[in-house]
């Protein structure tokens, strides 16, 4: 049976090599692109049909931060496919990046050089907002609108003879600091992408729990610094572009600066072939790339304990009531 593979964020960055790479390594998928520009999703498609003719490749319009526009997406995947067998929840975004230079100074003159660059921890603040949905848009995109696409395309992935994968592209930049149970959207703080990656860390872990024995499992992945819009947002393009070699140099310290999107996509691709009974579901997969430019995988504990993941979790469930009650008011 051809395996169906849906990527949301797939027109760009991380998630482009990922379809690249997957058609490269078994062009008999269904591919589905799901994004929120049909445009943009398009033109993706387009390239990679020219580099992959034979390939299955379609789109579906989905906007990861508007449930409306997941519900409408969702339906039309369950309209196409009786099953999905990979589901990479890759899309997300880092608005109005500001990169705190003084830390940055700081962390160059200390001993925690090295994972300063790893992770980014403290070096970054953003500014959020609040979506239609009356959510902040970076927990709404990288967290809640894939939760709720999961929810809804539920029956395509539960089938304990044949599982599924769900797989988040989620960060180094996770960390528990940033993160509150209180305040999970993180409307208080200025730290809202690291915030947002560690909520999916826990919310991974809680779809394990509740999903393994249905025949859905899911993971989490660190593609590394990766040279994308999202990080070309961070600095301007000339200056990323004047610093290049020094990143060069950077790598033969820290494996983390995988740099091109299709290294960044080493740990998702090399999911796409792991048998669900070896996935840890605390572990984080990172994609890495040596200082020659070799890549290779590896896996590293989260820093997630299981009462915070269950809080969460039900958090989120409570949230989805209340937000399909908004968006569908006679089913109250
Ligand atoms: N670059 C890096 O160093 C790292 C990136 N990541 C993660 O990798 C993932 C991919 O990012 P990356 O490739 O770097 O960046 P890009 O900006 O290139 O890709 C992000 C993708 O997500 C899509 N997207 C954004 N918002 C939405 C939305 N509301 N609905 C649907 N799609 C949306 C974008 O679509 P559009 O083109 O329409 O904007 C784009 O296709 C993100 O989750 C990011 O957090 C994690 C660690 C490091
Ligand atoms: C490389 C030099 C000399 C300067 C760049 C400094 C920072 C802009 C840069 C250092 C570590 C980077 C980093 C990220 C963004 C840019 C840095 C802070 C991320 C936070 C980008 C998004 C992610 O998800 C993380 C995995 C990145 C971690 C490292």
């Amino acid at each position: 049976m051809r395996k169906v593979v849906v990527v949301t964020g797939a027109n760009s960055g991380i998630g482009l090599a990922l379809c690249e790479r997957l058609l490269s390594k078994d062009d008999q998928i269904r591919l589905c692109l799901a994004c929120r520009n049909l445009q943009r999703a398009e033109n993706a498609r387009m390239a990679l049909a020219s580099s992959h003719p034979s390939a299955d490749i379609s789109v579906v319009q989905i906007d990861v931060g508007s449930v409306k526009s997941v519900l409408q997406g969702a339906k039309e995947l369950k309209e196409r496919y009786k099953r999905i067998d990979h589901l990479y929840l890759n899309a997300g975004i880092m608005p109005n990046p500001r990169i705190c230079f003084k830390a940055f100074i700081t962390g160059l003159f200390s001993r925690n050089v090295i994972s300063m660059f790893a992770t980014g921890e403290g070096l970054l603040t953003q500014e959020d907002k609040v979506t239609e949905d009356g959510l902040q848009e970076v927990f709404e995109t990288n967290v809640f609108g894939h939760y709720i696409l999961i929810k809804e395309i539920e029956p395509l992935l539960c089938n304990v003879h044949n599982p599924s994968q769900v797989i988040w592209t989620s960060s180094s930049n996770a960390r528990r600091s940033a993160f509150s149970l209180t305040d999970y959207q993180h409307s208080q703080g200025q730290e809202s992408y690291s915030s947002s990656k560690y909520a999916t860390d826990l919310l991974s872990v809680a779809l394990n729990k509740h999903y393994n024995k249905q025949g859905m499992y899911s993971s989490v992945v660190c593609p590394g610094l990766v040279m994308t819009n999202l990080t070309y947002g961070i600095l301007p393009p000339f200056f990323w572009m004047f610093i290049m070699p020094i990143m060069w140099l950077i790598r033969l310290f820290t494996n983390s600066f995988t740099i091109s999107p299709y290294n960044g996509a080493e740990a998702l691709l090399w999911l796409f072939s792991r048998k669900t009974e070896s996935l840890d579901s605390r572990a984080k997969y990172h994609s890495c790339t040596s200082g020659l430019g070799n890549n290779y995988v590896q896996s590293y504990k989260m820093d997630v304990d299981e009462e915070s993941s269950d809080v969460l979790y039900r958090k989120l469930l409570d949230l989805e009531k209340q937000i399909r009650k908004k968006i569908t008011p006679e089913n109250k």
